[in-house]
Formats: C-alpha cells, structure tokens, sequence
C-alpha cells in the first residue's frame, strides 16, 4: 500500500508519499506548493508517483480550497479523508469548549506529538509550538489531554502589521539581538522575543497546573528560526503534521479491519 499524507496550511499545501500508513514508515516523496499554485499539482510533481492507496488530509483553508485538492486527486482512485477534531482521538483529548471548532492542524500535531512523546520515554505534561504563518503553542497533560492553546500572529504577519499600521515603519530583515539599536533588529527581534514570549507563558501556565517540567516540542517550517531564541530546550520536529496524520490513519485502518 501507499500513503498520502496532505498538509494545506495557511499559505501553503505540503504532501508526503509514504510506502505505508504507519508511523515511522519511509517517506518517498514531498513537496510543498503555495496555495495559488495547487492546480500544478496533478500534471506537476503528482503526475510520476506511484498511485496512492490511501490518503489522509488535514486543511485549515476552507471549502473551496478543500475542492481544488480534490480535484488534483481526481488522478488516483483513492478517496479523500480529512482529519476532523474531535473529542478524542489517538489517546489525545480534545479540551476545547467545541471541540470541532479547533484547527485541524492543530489537532493533528497534537496527535503526532504525544505519540513521539510517549515514544521517548513515561508520559509527561507537554508544550508544543507550531510556528508559520500563524503561532500556535498547545498545552497537553501527563494523560494527553489538551488544556488549551494560545494563537499569535507569525513573524510575518507582525510585521506586515507595523508595516500598514505606523506612519513611518518600513520592515527590512534585521537580526535578532538582545539590545537591537537599528529599526531592522528592533522589528525582527521584537516579533521573535513575543513569540517565545508566549510560549515561555504556557510553559510556567503548565508547570504550574501539572506541577512537573514539561516536554517542549517545536515544529512548523519556521520553527528552526525561532529555536535558538527559546528560553529553554526544544526539540525541534520536521513535520508533526505528517507524524499525526500517520499516527490517525494507522489506527482507523486497523479498525476498519478488526
Ligand atoms: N525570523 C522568523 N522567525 C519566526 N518566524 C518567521 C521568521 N521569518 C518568517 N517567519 C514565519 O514563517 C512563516 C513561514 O513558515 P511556514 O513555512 O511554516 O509557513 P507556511 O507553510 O506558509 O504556513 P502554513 O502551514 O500556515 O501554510 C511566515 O509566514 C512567517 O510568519
Ligand atoms: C489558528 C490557525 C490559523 C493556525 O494555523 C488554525 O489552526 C485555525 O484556523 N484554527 C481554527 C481556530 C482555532 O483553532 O481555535
Ligand atoms: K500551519
């Protein structure tokens, strides 16, 4: 069998073949298309794979963007499934006052890393950033219940505010410093220090409900530029989306087969 796992975020719809619907299974082929270009897909990197069996999506976007996938798929006979949030699955617990009102992406990275977490070792409370176009940084229990998240604006976003927002504020990269003394270091470090910021805040809120140091996980395709301004050690993961989507779909196929 093979497996397609589809990430369509924000800004951009990432894919993976894998040779299995199993976590840890080898990957055979990605890519990452921005969402305007998701009609390239089918007669573009789609059109050499091998045909996916199985396939399991996670989508923030809406409908519409929901169909357009679709229709690239329309290539393969194999029908489309996405990740609903519920009020629990894969041993994950969904603590949101409306459960199905929570991100899918969200959702499914929780998934993909309590289940890395409980891989590592006992279980233990657990911080996971996601960082792209927006933050999302959840909070989840010894028992892998999800407390709740925070959502901030991305790096991006921030400063694409001060941009239009200020009279005077234009944005060219700057570094990040801990005394930035010109207006590109003071914009660039401004955005990452309130983004790890955040994050620092649900880790006390966390340590303090549990009463035990959480794990702290990091994923997302910029988290490996917000890393090394992190108050304190993350692990920073590839793709927990894929992991999560892994993790579901592993699981689903086992019962549909018991
Ligand atoms: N120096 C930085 N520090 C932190 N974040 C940054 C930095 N530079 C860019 N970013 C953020 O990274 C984002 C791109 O990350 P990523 O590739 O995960 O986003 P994406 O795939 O477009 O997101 P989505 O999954 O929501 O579609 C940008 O939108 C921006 O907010
Ligand atoms: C917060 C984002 C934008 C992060 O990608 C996404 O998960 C989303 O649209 N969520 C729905 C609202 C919520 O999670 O409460
Ligand atoms: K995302």
């Amino acid at each position: 069998m093979t497996f397609l796992a589809i990430d369509v975020g924000n800004s951009r719809l990432k894919w993976a073949l894998y040779d299995a619907a199993r976590p840890g299974t080898a990957m055979l082929a990605h890519g990452v298309e921005f969402l305007d270009h998701i009609e390239r897909l089918s007669e573009g990197p789609w059109a050499g794979l091998p045909a996916p069996t199985h396939m399991l999506g996670c989508v923030v976007a809406g409908d519409a963007i929901k169909r357009r996938v679709v229709e690239q798929m329309e290539l393969w006979d194999v029908p489309a499934h996405w990740v609903v949030p519920s009020q629990e699955e894969a041993g994950v617990v969904n603590g949101y006052d409306y459960p199905t009102r929570l991100g899918a992406d969200r959702w499914v990275a929780m998934i993909g890393a309590r289940h890395r977490l409980l891989a590592q070792g006992p279980a233990r409370p657990l911080i996971l950033a996601m960082v792209g176009t927006a933050v999302t940084v959840e909070a989840l229990d010894t028992s892998g219940r999800f407390l709740g998240g925070l959502i901030v604006p991305g790096h991006g976003i921030m400063l694409r505010a001060l941009e239009s927002g200020t009279a005077g504020l234009h944005v060219p990269t700057g570094e990040v410093r801990l005394f930035p003394s010109n207006t590109s270091d003071a914009l660039t470090s401004g955005g990452t220090y309130a983004i790890a910021g955040a994050v620092e805040r649900m880790y006390q809120h966390l340590l303090q409900h549990c009463g035990q140091e959480p794990v702290c996980m990091m994923t997302g395709g910029a988290g490996w530029k917000m890393a090394p301004s992190m108050t304190r050690p993350f692990e920073l993961v590839e793709n927990l989306i894929f992991d999560g989507l892994l993790e579901i779909a592993s699981r689903r196929l086992a019962a549909a087969a018991a």
